[in-house]
């Protein structure tokens, strides 16, 4: 992903690539070299502590788009939003953006139907289930009332009304696929989101970087800098 954000910025011209950092060189946020308007963080969670520490250093925006964050984590982005303008989107997809209201909509809809999530993704993923499918499981169940359920190995009985299952499929070069099923009585809508790319994250993720640059301190959300025009969105 950072290669492809580069890329990007590289052929904008309104943006200027001021540095680039990986898992070796993340010293380089630290030292000085790197002055910037926005980050944009594509990584691991084990680079969550050297943006944070630029972040509140420089004050620089910070567009994150890096899964596998746990509770602990997200409260990091959370406090950092205090010093300088954060957002966190597990997917800078406007198909998943408008997704997420679909699928939001529908549970509220097909009330009693059992819901089933299904990400599939490339073989070179790390985390699972995907930050997509965890954002969608919280637009169809906001309250956190469902029991979760992922994969059911082992399962005696039949599926609970209450359960929400979450499944990963993972093989090849799949840039990223979601599906909400909605199972009712002899019939089913399912809703999905077919990345046939990997550019479209990238190319969300810098329209995000210029929307956010110069912005006060908080955190936004991607319904907020896609969205803000569409009435009722938000
Ligand atoms: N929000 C969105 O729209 C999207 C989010 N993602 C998320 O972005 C993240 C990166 O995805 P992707 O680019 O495919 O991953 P890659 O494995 O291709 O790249 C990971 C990057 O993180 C760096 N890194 C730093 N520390 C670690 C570490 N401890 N372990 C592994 N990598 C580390 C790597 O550095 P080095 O280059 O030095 O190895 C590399 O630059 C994932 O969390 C993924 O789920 C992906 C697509 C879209
Ligand atoms: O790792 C990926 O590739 C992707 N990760 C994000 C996620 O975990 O939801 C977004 C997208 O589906 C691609």
């Amino acid at each position: 992903m950072g290669s492809i954000v580069c890329d990007i910025v590289r052929d904008a011209p309104d943006l200027e690539l001021a540095g680039v950092v990986g898992k070796d060189s993340a010293g380089l946020l630290s030292d000085g070299s790197v002055e910037a308007d926005v980050v944009v963080d594509f990584s691991h969670k084990a680079m969550l502590a050297d943006v944070e520490a630029f972040v509140a250093q420089t004050r620089a925006a910070l567009v994150s788009g890096t899964t596998g964050y746990d509770d602990g984590d997200m409260a990091r982005l959370q406090a950092l939003s205090h010093k300088a303008a954060v957002i966190h989107s597990a997917n800078y997809s406007i198909g998943v953006a408008a997704l997420r209201h679909l699928a939001s909509h529908a549970a509220r809809l097909l009330e009693g139907f059992d819901i089933e999530i299904v990400e599939t993704h490339h073989n070179k993923k790390a985390d699972a289930p995907s930050g997509t499918a965890k954002m969608l499981l919280a637009a169809v169940d906001p309250e956190a009332r469902a029991d979760v359920v992922h994969g059911r190995e082992g399962m005696t009985g039949a599926r609970k009304p209450t359960e929400i299952g979450i499944h990963a499929v993972r093989g090849g070069t799949v840039a990223g696929t979601h599906t909400v099923h909605f199972f009712g009585q002899e019939e089913e809508v399912s809703l999905t989101h077919r990345a046939s790319s990997r550019r479209i994250f990238a190319e969300g993720a810098v329209e995000a970087a210029r929307r956010i640059a110069g912005r006060p301190a908080g955190m936004y959300t991607f319904d907020d800098l896609l969205f803000a025009d569409k009435e009722g969105i938000r």
